[in-house]
């Protein structure tokens, strides 16, 4: 349900509003490329300058034609027609001048544009490098990082144009205002007044446009999702199967529907209240031409005055409706760079450990009276845990859907930070160790690894990103990981594009996949601790008990952990942890679980009999 809408009455830092990014947008042109900025401001400039110019002149050209003409019989005839042509030659001059600076511009715009859009994306980018696991799965957080690497390489740039637009218009007007003042300084300031309203009307609309931009963010975030799921290659097959097409066709036309019924609404009203209020700016230019016309025939003022003054008149009149239009375009683009900012400037937690070798050699994991609490959850999802894991132990996990396996392992991997009690690696709080040293001792899998879109090699190589290009060690992770065989039967080997996104791309079936996430894990032979977090539930019975006696034979001395639902595997470890809601309900050996005779050994017959 959309709510009603935030409209409210005009005030002035409304207006304001419109500008409240202009400072940062220049500064960010400026570090993008000061020849370009400085370049385009003296052709603003010079664009600004120059219609005024050129009225001037119109007037000294209709005023020596009149004077020529009225010399045409004297002596002085050819004297006065050469002027007349200097003039118009002066005035071709200032032609050419503005054509060159309107050019200017236009080039210094497009050369920005490439320049300003790759600078906004990687700042975009290396912020996201600093993010913590929680802010991406922040659902606000993430929609301002997606929102602002959507349009990153246009509304930078946008604003800046408008801005520089509006600041060329303004030097216009104030030349204008310069020239209109000799002629009375009365119409000048009617001609002022009676822009003031159609002025304020624009800038109220459109702050009402930019807030209930804003406002409305959700639903067309909504939007943007359904025409993910209605137009990509992994959502297509569920879409297609269940008939889903039309059902959420109908949703996002709904969607529009709805948001198109709010802007019919503002545009009719800011059009019409624009066309009304334009009239009074249209009423005092006739107002003033009927007086110039008059002043010309009493003779108060030249043909040529009044040539120059209409001129001026008139392209007063666009420059300020081009004003309107660009203050109105910038309420838009300040909301984008609204939103960049907000993102750019969202605080990041520095973590300032600095070990790289533990305090108590071979000492392993501990958990210290662990609970967790995902941010925004009213509830525990670790509660008191403590769990001492040796090195060379292969401990298994198991436990219900949602018991808190993964957010063990999440905590052990440092994606997330307990909120009470503490995690130690050999001795150390993980919160002491230099996190890039912590993470190269750790190789993890998780059940919803990464599917790169990469060559093969690659996608082993992306385990380790020493030997990201490194064929030998793809070979030798691929043989440990079981995935050699198949891969060698690819057309190009290592060398074969996966995925459906590139051209030529092969696609896997879901266990292939698993065998090359685990032979991931295995091209980091420094790891000490290796994590599986059920990679091996697409893969058939037989390949997982051969994965799990590879990993045995190349854990020896160091710490395996898995998770698993089958039995058959969590059998073979030599401890195994029975975690429930959040706590670890039994642990020990297979043989003592079973003689235990609770959950595990219930567990355990119960798959048992259905193989039997
Ligand atoms: N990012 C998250 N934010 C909030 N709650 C979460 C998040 N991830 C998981 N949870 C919640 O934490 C609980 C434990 O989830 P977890 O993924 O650790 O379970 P699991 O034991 O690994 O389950 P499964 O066997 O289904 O993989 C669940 O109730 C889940 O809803």
């Amino acid at each position: 349900m959309l709510k009603p809408s935030p409209i409210k009455t005009f005030k002035i830092s409304q207006f304001i509003e419109a500008f409240a990014y202009s400072r940062q947008a220049i500064e960010l042109v400026w570090s993008t490329s000061r020849k370009l900025t400085i370049v385009l401001m003296i052709a603003t400039l010079c664009a600004g300058l120059l219609p005024a110019l050129i009225a001037i002149l119109g007037q000294y050209i209709v005023d020596s034609v009149v004077s020529a003409h009225e010399l045409r019989l004297t002596e002085d005839a050819e004297k006065a027609q050469t002027t007349a042509i200097y003039w118009v030659l002066a005035e071709a001059c200032v032609i050419v001048v503005l054509a060159a600076s309107q050019r200017v511009i236009s080039v210094c715009q497009s050369l920005l544009r490439a320049q300003l859009g790759e600078k906004v994306n990687v700042l975009i980018l290396e912020k996201a490098q600093t993010l913590s696991l929680s802010q991406f799965e922040d659902s606000e957080f993430y929609d301002k990082l997606t929102r602002a690497r959507r349009e990153a390489s246009v509304r930078p740039l946008a604003l800046i144009n408008k801005l520089f637009g509006l600041l060329q218009n303004s030097i216009s007007l104030i030349s204008y205002g310069i020239i209109l003042w000799h002629f009375s300084f009365v119409a000048l300031i009617i001609l002022f007044i009676s822009s003031i309203p159609v002025f304020i009307s624009e800038a109220k609309f459109s702050g009402d446009a930019f807030r209930l931009f804003r406002w409305r963010s959700p639903e067309t975030r909504q939007k943007i999702y359904l025409e993910t799921l209605l137009a990509r290659e992994d959502s297509a097959k569920e879409v297609k199967l269940f008939q889903l097409g039309n059902t959420l066709l109908k949703r996002y036309q709904d969607i529009f529907q709805k948001l198109y019924e709010e802007d019919k609404k503002l545009t009719l009203r800011r059009d019409f209240w624009g066309w009304a209020l334009g009239n009074l700016g249209t009423l005092a230019f006739y107002s003033t031409y009927v007086w110039i016309i008059i002043a010309t025939i009493q003779g108060s003022i030249s043909l040529g005055e009044m040539t120059m003054y209409l001129l001026v008149f008139k392209q007063g009149q666009s420059a300020i409706s081009a004003s309107l239009t660009a203050i109105s375009g910038m309420y838009e683009d300040n909301l984008y760079l609204h939103t960049l900012y907000e993102y750019l400037n969202q605080p990041v937690e520095k973590h300032l450990g600095t070990t790289t070798i533990g305090e108590i050699a071979n000492d392993g994991i501990r958990f210290h009276d662990v609970s967790f609490q995902y941010p925004g959850s009213e509830i525990k999802t670790i509660k008191n845990l403590n769990l001492h894991i040796k090195p060379g132990q292969k401990l298994a996990l198991v436990g219900e859907n949602g018991s808190g396996k993964t957010t063990l392992i999440k905590l052990l991997t440092y994606l997330y930070k307990p909120t009470h009690g503490k995690i130690t690696f050999d001795g150390t709080d993980l919160n002491d160790w230099h996190i890039p040293t912590l993470h190269k001792k750790m190789s993890v899998i998780f059940q919803d690894f990464m599917k790169y879109q990469f060559i093969v090699g690659e996608n082993l190589g992306a385990g380790n990103v020493d030997k990201f290009n490194d064929a030998s060690a793809w070979s030798d992770a691929a043989e440990k990981g079981l995935s050699a065989a198949f891969i060698n039967n690819l057309s190009d080997g290592y060398e074969t594009q996966l995925g459906r996104w590139f051209k030529g791309g092969q696609e896997l079936s879901g266990g292939q996949w698993q065998k090359i996430a685990l032979s991931r894990m295995f091209i980091r032979p420094d790891a000490e601790l290796l994590i599986l977090d059920e990679p091996t539930s697409a893969m058939d019975a037989k390949a997982e008990a051969e994965i799990f006696s590879q990993l045995t034979n190349y854990t020896e001395d160091r710490i395996a952990i898995f998770i698993s639902h089958r039995f058959s595997t969590v059998r073979t470890a030599d401890h195994i942890i029975v975690l429930k809601d959040g706590t670890i309900e039994e642990q020990g050996s297979h043989e003592q679980l079973l003689a235990l005779n609770k959950t595990y050994a219930h567990l355990f017959k119960l798959q048992a009999k259905g193989y039997q």
